[in-house]
């Protein structure tokens, strides 16, 4: 046979699939057959064969399924940007993903500097206000505290830093962050204020007393476990660590009202416990700063009671539809607080959030509440609203 009538092989000795192109000349010509070679395609060892041909058939179905997704949610998330309507938004993210991060990159987001920042207080329901609002399809938030305006190693980094910081959004969406020490360094409102004027603050707090107690039972709780980080700390700053650590353990195995009642029976402001829960002392620097309609005074112990109308006050504030309803909550009666449902899944704030608190002596307790009395009135004056808190 000439060698251009030679039946040409394509294959490797390790093929379980034979590939034999056969000349037309090299067969028996059939009526009206014009072609001029045939294909022959032989399977050698069938178990090989099978399962080659099952993974090239599985990575073409992966591969077609991942690009019709990816097409699908394109076209979902270019008509929620153009009409700019929330309900196409919230077709594209119509189940926020309670369990999961928000540092999922969809096509067409980006990330943004925070239009919205809860800026405290620590220990009033930060972390369960943000993760309410996050219920909303509109709000997306950062996914820890960033601390960008409260700490100067941060802050030095620059608005770039802190905006990779941010989660990915999309355009009409808004970006959220809470960082409770905000609300009592001295240099935060300016410094937000330098980023956008026109920024939306949430502020929420609870009856001093009862946060004076979540605060003295948080640091007793960290004082327990805590641990010196030993690696590249610098000899000072670890001095300076483990004599807090100290300060915090010798404290902590004081009792509530050991710490916050001196000897001679007078109140001990500069307990930081106590310091914080005097909200009026901090609250002026951000009426300096910032109009009185920039900031939305949420009551914590509302949240705590009943979430959905202090939600509806904030959508309000923040310009969004009535999204949070009742439909997102459910009482579990093991926590003894709210936990947060979407339509796919169930979400409780960790362990750390609705701790016992010790039983605190009730003489105290009414010893501390007139001693606020006085401080209240004055962020009531301040704000404008009178919160109702107990006076004795
Ligand atoms: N739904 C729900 N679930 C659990 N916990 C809730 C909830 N709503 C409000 N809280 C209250 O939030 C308190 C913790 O406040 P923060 O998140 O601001 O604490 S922190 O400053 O960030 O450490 C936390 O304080 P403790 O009760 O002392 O643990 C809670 O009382």
């Amino acid at each position: 046979m000439p060698n251009k009538a030679r039946p040409r092989r394509e294959w490797s000795p390790q093929s379980p699939i034979d590939v034999l192109w056969i000349p037309r000349s090299a067969m028996r010509p059939a009526e009206g057959d014009t072609t001029d070679c045939i294909l022959v395609v032989g399977i050698s060892r069938p178990k090989m064969a099978a399962a080659f041909l099952t993974v090239v058939l599985l990575s073409l179905f992966l591969t077609f399924h991942i690009l019709y997704d990816s097409a699908v949610y394109s076209l979902h998330a270019a008509t929620a940007v153009e009409s700019r309507t929330v309900e196409l938004v919230s077709q594209v993210r119509a189940t926020p993903p309670l369990l999961f991060s928000s540092k999922v990159h969809f096509p067409r987001t980006s990330r943004h500097l925070p239009q919205a920042i809860i800026i405290g207080v620590r220990k009033c329901g930060t972390r369960a206000l943000l993760e309410m609002l996050f219920l909303h399809p509109q709000i997306q938030k950062a996914a820890g505290e960033v601390h960008f305006f409260d700490r100067d190693d941060n802050y030095v980094k620059g608005l770039e830093w802190y905006r990779r910081k941010m989660p990915y959004s999309f355009r009409g969406q808004i970006t959220i962050e809470k960082s409770p020490s905000y609300f009592v360094t001295p240099e935060v409102p300016e410094r937000i204020r330098a980023m956008n004027a026109s920024v939306k603050l949430l502020l929420i707090v609870r009856e001093p007393v009862t946060r004076a107690i979540s605060d003295y039972t948080q640091l007793r709780t960290h004082a327990a476990t805590a641990s010196t980080m030993t690696n590249g700390t610098p000899r000072s700053v670890l001095l300076q660590q483990q004599q807090q650590q100290l300060q915090q353990q010798q404290q902590a195995a004081r009792s509530f009202e050991e710490l916050v009642i001196r000897p001679d029976g007078s109140i001990n402001e500069s307990y930081r416990p106590v310091a914080i829960s005097l909200y009026h002392t901090y609250m002026h620097r951000w009426l300096e700063v910032f109009s009185r309609e920039q900031i939305l005074i949420v009551n914590g112990d509302q949240l705590i009671e009943d979430p959905v109308p202090q939600l509806r006050r904030i959508e309000n504030f923040l310009g969004l539809e009535p999204r949070i309803g009742r439909h997102n909550f459910y009482f579990n009666h093991t926590k003894g607080f709210y936990c947060l449902r979407n339509e796919t899944s169930e979400k409780c704030l960790k362990e750390s959030k609705g701790r016992r608190h010790p039983r605190v002596n009730p003489i105290v307790v009414t010893k501390l509440r007139r001693f606020f009395n006085e401080h209240n009135q004055r962020f009531y004056e301040l704000v404008g609203e009178d919160l109702g808190w107990p006076e004795e």
